[in-house]
């Protein structure tokens, strides 16, 4: 196989000193319920993140926030320097941020290849032509190039409704990629992964080339700790606890507050 120099794009050039997320005094409230309660994040240039939590913690909430589909209800977010804060998720492509949902969307009766078109098409703002008609070639090319980078070379002209539940999450990492982002989020992209699909999973995000910035929301602790140069722990809607994977393993407060959840 190609290594991650060959494969990936050299973009060394997008790494900047300032941050590509920014995150002051984030509050969501929905109703009477406070999911985030006035969270501050930086994330450099080129980090990769996790971001872990118990169930209800607010990590979604929170991405969902970075991502615009949500406007807070306090607080600001900024995407490399720029306040975006009420800027609508449809525009935030544009400033180089893709993300994943926990739920697939990816449409199941598209093959592979025309999944990944449309994510290719959508970047390029061009009018998607809906569809089933010939796909334009060097776009078909591209998203080739996109799917082997996540091994679908061989699924390409499958329906997306009949690749296993681990291909579906690699397809879904693949329309993400396919925009080659700045600032990738990935929302739970290990949920459901048997073991080796999950080995593939840490192979794949440490094959993105190095500016590109990765916050994960993960439950899966081996991935999360394989992947992140640092870690931030959410509960009940506050950061309890950062630092390197190493010191967020023993800390206590992520004992009694995470892990001792978990088990
Ligand atoms: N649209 C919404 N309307 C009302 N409450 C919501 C909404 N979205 C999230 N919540 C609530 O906000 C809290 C935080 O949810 P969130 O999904 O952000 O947590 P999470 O840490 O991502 O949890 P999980 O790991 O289970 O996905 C939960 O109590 C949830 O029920």
């Amino acid at each position: 196989m190609a290594t991650a120099h060959t494969t990936v794009p050299a973009r060394a050039e997008r790494a900047t000193a300032e941050p590509a997320v920014q995150v002051r005094s984030l509050v969501v409230a929905f109703g009477g319920l406070r999911a985030v309660k006035g969270v501050d994040l930086d994330v450099a240039s080129g980090e990769r993140l996790a971001i872990l939590g118990p169930n209800g913690a607010g990590k979604t909430t929170l991405f969902n926030v970075i991502a615009g589909d949500i406007t807070p209800t306090e607080g600001t977010v900024a995407i490399k320097g720029r306040d975006c804060t009420f800027l609508s998720s449809r525009h935030r492509p544009r400033l180089g941020l893709a993300r994943t949902y926990q739920k697939a969307r990816s449409f199941d009766g598209l093959t592979v290849r025309e999944n990944v078109c449309l994510a290719l098409a959508g970047h390029r703002r061009r009018q998607l032509p809906l569809w089933r008609g010939p796909v334009d070639r060097e776009l078909a090319d591209r998203a080739a190039k996109v799917a082997a980078r996540v091994w679908l070379t061989d699924r390409l002209d499958v329906a997306a409704g009949s690749l296993s539940h681990g291909e579906k999450r690699q397809l879904e990492v693949a329309m993400a990629i396919a925009t080659d982002p700045d600032v990738l989020l990935l929302d739970e992209p290990a949920s459901g992964l048997s073991r080796g699909e999950r080995e593939r999973l840490v192979e794949l995000l440490d094959e993105l080339a190095a500016d590109v910035t990765l916050l994960l929301i993960e439950h899966d602790m081996d991935v999360a700790f394989a992947v992140a140069q640092r870690v931030v722990v959410m509960a009940d809607g506050e950061v309890v606890a950062a630092g390197s994977p190493d010191q967020v393993r023993s800390d206590p407060t992520v004992h009694r507050i995470y892990l001792g959840v978990e088990g």
